[in-house]
């Protein structure tokens, strides 16, 4: 069970911020627990999927081991998550593209097969983490046949996944507000824990 790919799915890893509640540090490659946040992720999705993409815009050959395939944004100076996005759908070799940010080490195979088994009910639309009010769309599942509306949107000026996704008619899995399986270590004090 815990060894089989998730059908007709490629991840994404985002790992493409600028990192400033660190100090400008490459937030994946930051050590938690004795090993980069990006290497907790990694081996939590590696089995569940043939293929891995990561999105970076630095540090390409420390991250090289943690994909199968490195993608960076088109646009310089950091554009946001969003800009990951667009290059996964575009690159995505499957149906379906799950999107993960780099910081969240704790997000659990369980969860995900969760998450991929809602969003393949649907074909058409994305589907994203909820807690509470709060729209995650850096936990969520894309179809790939919607990179074209995606690209519109860039195109029109949209850099929010939020709103793009919503716009998409995104669907909810709704979880607990405090699930420490969401947890993203944004700060050096949340390194602590
Ligand atoms: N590809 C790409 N990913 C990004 C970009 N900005 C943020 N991300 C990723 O999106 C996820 C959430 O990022 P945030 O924590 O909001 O931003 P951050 O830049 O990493 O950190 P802060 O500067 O402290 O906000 C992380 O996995 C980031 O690596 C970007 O410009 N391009």
């Amino acid at each position: 069970m815990s060894n089989r790919l998730l059908p007709a799915c490629s991840i994404l890893l985002l790992a493409g911020g600028r990192g400033r509640r660190m100090g400008g540090q490459d937030k994946g490659l930051i050590e938690w627990h004795g090993r980069p946040l990006i290497a907790w992720v990694h081996e939590t999705v590696r089995a569940l999927t043939d293929d891995l993409l990561l999105s970076c815009n630095r540090n390409q050959t420390a991250y090289a081991p943690y994909a199968d395939r490195l993608l960076s944004d088109e646009e310089p100076d950091y554009p946001g998550p969003l800009a990951g996005i667009r290059a996964g759908l575009a690159a995505a070799h499957h149906d379906w593209l799950m999107v993960l940010p780099c910081d969240a080490p704790m997000i659990d195979a369980l969860l995900l097969r969760s998450l991929h088994a809602i969003a393949t009910q649907d074909r058409l639309h994305p589907l994203m983490v909820r807690r509470s009010a709060q729209w995650e769309p850096l936990f969520s599942m894309i179809p790939t046949h919607l990179a074209a509306r995606l690209e519109a949107a860039w195109q029109a000026g949209a850099r929010s996944p939020r709103q793009v996704l919503l716009a998409l008619g995104s669907r909810a899995l709704d979880l607990a507000e405090d699930d420490p399986r969401l947890a993203n270590l944004n700060t050096p004090e949340l390194l602590e824990r």
